[in-house]
């Protein structure tokens, strides 16, 4: 019986040992040799896990790919995150290229409600069901649908002046990029359907919708990178009152009760054609045509798509861009000759500019772009599944399975690309490559705040409306005068899927 005993323990011990030599030599084996990164994420995404969680793995891209930079090059063209797993340097054609057979992995599953009546764009991962979803709401983001949509964006400007006239006058400092949030969630929440929630008149997160987005990335962030699990987790999560799952039903109930208010006054009221029409009401006129075969979920998901990936990304943009015009007064000041000379012509006025306008001020569209670069809304790389046979990324094969991603913050701080000064805000940079189509092509194939290829932003036009009417009229009629981030180089922030600041406070003065 001992004999027995000794026997089964042994067996047991020879079944642990093969147990744990495959866990640790199976990534070894199966992986692509030589990429460089951490110890730990040869075996496991623990690392990663917590780098995420952390919110600071934009930053620790950079300094990853630096670290391990062969010689010659500023940035590794590929490190390691975990077993299969891996961070890319530069935007692949053959990852993110418009014909792409690279699909987005089973990390934006984190990033949607787990049901599939409540998936949106942004998540899909079937490319074509992904390319059928498109093609049926593209048009409602195309340029020349914007000025359907600029109406909307004036009436949340006014009262966005009105606010900071009335912020000048208290002269307390403010936390600028929750105003600039405030703005973005009215504009799109108008642009969507019709209606201001009401962020900018009070200055408040109505309905904790902003903080309940805001613990949603977070908790997408890295319970995504552990898909398997999210279904239970979001269910235990929905139980939580300010937790990231709570967030998104409660955004998810406001966009089905605007549909559903709208449904009732639209039977009630006769169509002229002549009342100003949002994105909800274009919706409502395809489901009724039955037209690219727009159904109620099309509705339903292209407004949650709206809120959820338009307001916070077009919040943290302006942040940016103004956090870095106000820190740079030779900047500012030349912005604001190409305003002042705009007024005297006759082309803007102090309180209003059109977006038509907008788009031939050079300068103020240096400024976005650079400001777009130096914080690029989405802080986590852009994941996406190799194919089946496998592929080769940036000179390398990777076996079918295997995860890329480009983080766009090491796009956009890449030396090699942008110079030595590449952590300077220097909108001018922008003219330069105007002028020199060799310099143009090679920043605008490593700019990508708004993604790449079939998986492009398609709000992009949206948000510059918004970022290109608001700043001439804060430009010219407002100062900001920083509090207590005189020593900040870049600006300081936190990254889940979202980028945003954690310290930009201001005190709003009238301009002198
Ligand atoms: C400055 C503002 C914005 C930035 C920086 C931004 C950034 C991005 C990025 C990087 C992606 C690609 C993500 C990926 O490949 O994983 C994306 C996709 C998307 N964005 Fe934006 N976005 C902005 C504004 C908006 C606005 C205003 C809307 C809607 C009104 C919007 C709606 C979407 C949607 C629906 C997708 C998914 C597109 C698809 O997969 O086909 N975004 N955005």
């Amino acid at each position: 019986m001992a004999a027995e005993v000794a026997n089964l323990s042994t067996l047991a011990s020879i079944v642990i040992a093969a147990a744990l030599a495959y866990i640790v030599l199976s990534p070894l084996l199966s992986s692509p040799r030589g990429i460089p990164g951490p110890i730990l994420a040869r075996f496991s995404r623990l690392w990663w896990t917590k780098t995420t969680y952390d919110g600071h793995a934009h930053e620790e891209l950079i300094k990853l790919h630096r670290r391990h930079a062969p010689r010659g090059k500023y940035f590794a063209p590929v490190v390691r995150l975990g077993p299969n797993l891996y961070s890319i340097s530069e935007p692949d054609k053959n990852v993110y290229g418009i014909s792409s057979k690279f699909p987005k992995t089973d990390f934006y599953n984190g990033l949607q409600h787990p049901s599939p009546e409540k998936w949106d764009l942004f998540t899909l991962q079937n490319i074509k069901k992904h390319a059928e979803q498109r093609r049926k709401t593209q048009s409602l983001y195309s340029l020349s649908n914007l000025l359907k949509y600029e109406h909307s964006v004036d009436a949340s400007l006014d009262v966005f002046r009105q606010s900071f006239d009335r912020l000048a006058d208290a002269g307390t400092p403010i936390d600028v990029f929750h105003w600039m949030q405030c703005y973005a969630f009215d504009v799109v929440g108008y642009i969507s359907y019709g209606a201001r929630l009401g962020f900018l008149d009070r200055g408040e997160d109505i309905g904790g919708i902003m903080a309940g987005m805001h613990s949603f990335m977070k908790f997408g962030s890295w319970i995504g990178m552990y898909s398997w699990a999210h279904p239970i987790a979001y269910k235990i999560a929905s139980k939580l009152p300010g937790s990231g799952a709570s967030g998104m039903n409660y955004l998810l109930g406001t966009v089905a009760g605007e549909i559903g208010s709208r449904v009732k006054t639209r039977k009630a009221t006769v169509n002229t054609g002549s009342q100003q029409r949002d994105f909800l009401d274009l919706l409502l006129d395809m489901t009724e045509k039955n037209e690219r075969g727009v159904n109620d979920y099309d509705v339903f998901m292209t407004l949650v798509s709206n809120v959820g990936a338009g307001s916070d990304t077009t919040g943290v943009s302006l942040a940016s861009i103004t956090w870095n015009l106000y820190r740079s007064p030779d900047v500012l000041k030349k912005l604001r000759a190409e305003l002042d000379e705009a007024i005297r012509q006759g082309r803007m006025t102090k309180n209003t500019v059109s977006f038509k306008e907008t788009q031939d001020l050079p300068f103020l569209q240096a400024c976005i772009k650079e400001g777009l670069r130096l914080c690029p809304a989405t802080g986590l790389p852009m994941w996406r599944a190799v194919p089946h046979g496998g592929a080769e990324v940036m000179g390398q094969f990777f076996p079918e399975g295997s995860q890329v991603g480009i983080n766009s913050w090491v796009s956009h701080y890449d030396r090699d690309i942008w110079g030595d000064d590449v952590e300077k805000f220097r909108p001018d940079r922008w003219i330069e490559a105007s002028k020199d189509p060799h310099l143009g092509r090679k920043l605008d194939n490593s700019f990508i705040p708004f993604g790449m290829g079939s998986r492009t932003c398609i709000g992009r036009h949206i948000s510059n409306l918004e970022m290109c009417k608001i700043l001439p009229i804060l430009v010219t009629n407002f100062d900001l005068q920083m509090v207590g981030q005189e020593e900040d180089r870049l600006m300081k922030t936190l990254g889940y899927w979202f980028v945003r600041p954690t310290r930009y406070h201001a005190v709003i003065k009238r301009r002198s």
